[in-house]
């Protein structure tokens, strides 16, 4: 199968470059890194794993100079959704192509559907603690594990293929039941944590180090899984202890949030907090805490 990596940053990087250390033909669009990536290939520098230096790889500028593939696995910023995915993935479809999202957040793969109509879409969450160091340099410094859950995709044995090739990188990769889960599971983590990351300029760590953020941050994980199965998730209340033990166990980490937020670019903020609170209010469950976080970084994103 042909794989098209759309952003090759932290996650598109690290797993595009996964695939490919497997054998997978993977074609990787750039923007800012491309000449570098050219020239020097694309490196992935893990506390966990091997080392991945890909010397030679298929990195393009433009998406028209790409050829068709089977999967388009689309790894931008969720906030350049709207902009850039129809002039990226178009050129790349083909009759049986599939698009699977490796992003954070809720119903971004409804919003990416209404985009490209008879295209079937997925969604997949990855666990992993990734960033970008340089230029076509990723820093992996933990986890890997990657779920897809289907959305509107007919022919679902490709699916099963895009599992069975992350699980022969030797990363854990599953197939979910339920999307709606699989989003809001995610979630618990995301919502939680990216957020008062930012608004009080620290790590989840040194969150779960402190009395008092310690408990806010279980309140804030309950909350979201009450929301959650409002929504028709199957999330059971003990994923919160789960959940922090993976934090407390988790290397130092900024989430991706307070990584944009540092560096002054857009927070994913419709899809990991204004749809959530949006779509459990409308279920019925209001999710007054995560609403709060979400006007304070609404005010933060402004100025
Ligand atoms: N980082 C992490 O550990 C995790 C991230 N996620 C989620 O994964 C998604 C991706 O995040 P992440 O990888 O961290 O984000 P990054 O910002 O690292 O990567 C996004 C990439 O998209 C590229 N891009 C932007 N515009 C274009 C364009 N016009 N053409 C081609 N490429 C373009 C950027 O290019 P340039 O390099 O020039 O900026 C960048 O490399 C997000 O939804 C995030 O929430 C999920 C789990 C963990
Ligand atoms: C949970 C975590 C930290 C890594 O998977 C993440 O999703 C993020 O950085 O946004």
């Amino acid at each position: 199968m042909k794989y098209a990596i759309i952003g090759t940053g932290a996650i598109g990087g690290f797993y595009g470059a996964q695939l490919a250390n497997a054998g997978e033909e993977v074609h990787f669009l750039l923007n800012s890194d491309y000449a570098i990536v050219k020239e020097e290939g694309l490196h992935v520098i893990s506390e966990v794993y091997s080392d991945i230096h890909l010397e030679k790889l298929n990195a393009y500028q433009h998406a028209i100079d790409m050829p068709a593939c089977d999967v388009i696995l689309v790894c931008l910023k969720t906030t350049s959704n709207a902009s850039l995915l129809p002039s990226l993935v178009q050129p790349l479809l083909h009759s049986g192509s599939v698009i699977i999202l490796i992003q954070n957040g809720l119903g971004v793969e409804a919003d990416v559907a209404a985009m490209f109509p008879g295209v079937g879409v997925a969604g997949a969450t990855a666990l992993v603690s990734v960033y970008k160091v340089g230029p076509g340099q990723m820093h992996h410094l933990d986890y890997g594990d990657i779920e897809i859950g289907n959305y509107n995709v007919q022919d679902t044995t490709i699916i099963d293929k895009v599992v069975a090739a992350f699980d022969n990188t030797g990363l854990i990769s599953r197939k979910a039941e339920d999307l709606n889960t699989l989003r809001w599971k995610k979630l618990v983590w995301n919502i939680t944590f990216n957020g008062m990351c930012v608004v009080l300029n620290t790590t989840a760590n040194k969150l779960l180090a402190d009395r008092a953020t310690y408990n806010l941050s279980k309140e804030i994980m309950h909350e979201v899984i009450l929301g959650a199965n409002a929504c028709g998730a199957a999330l059971p209340e003990s994923m919160v202890y789960d959940m922090l033990q993976f934090t407390i166990a988790m290397r130092p980490y900024a989430p991706s949030m307070k990584l944009d937020y540092d560096a002054k670019r857009p927070m994913e903020l419709k899809y990991i907090y204004e749809n959530p609170v949006a779509m459990a209010k409308a279920a019925g469950y209001y999710m007054s805490k995560v609403d709060m976080l979400l006007q304070q970084l609404l005010f933060l994103g402004k100025y």
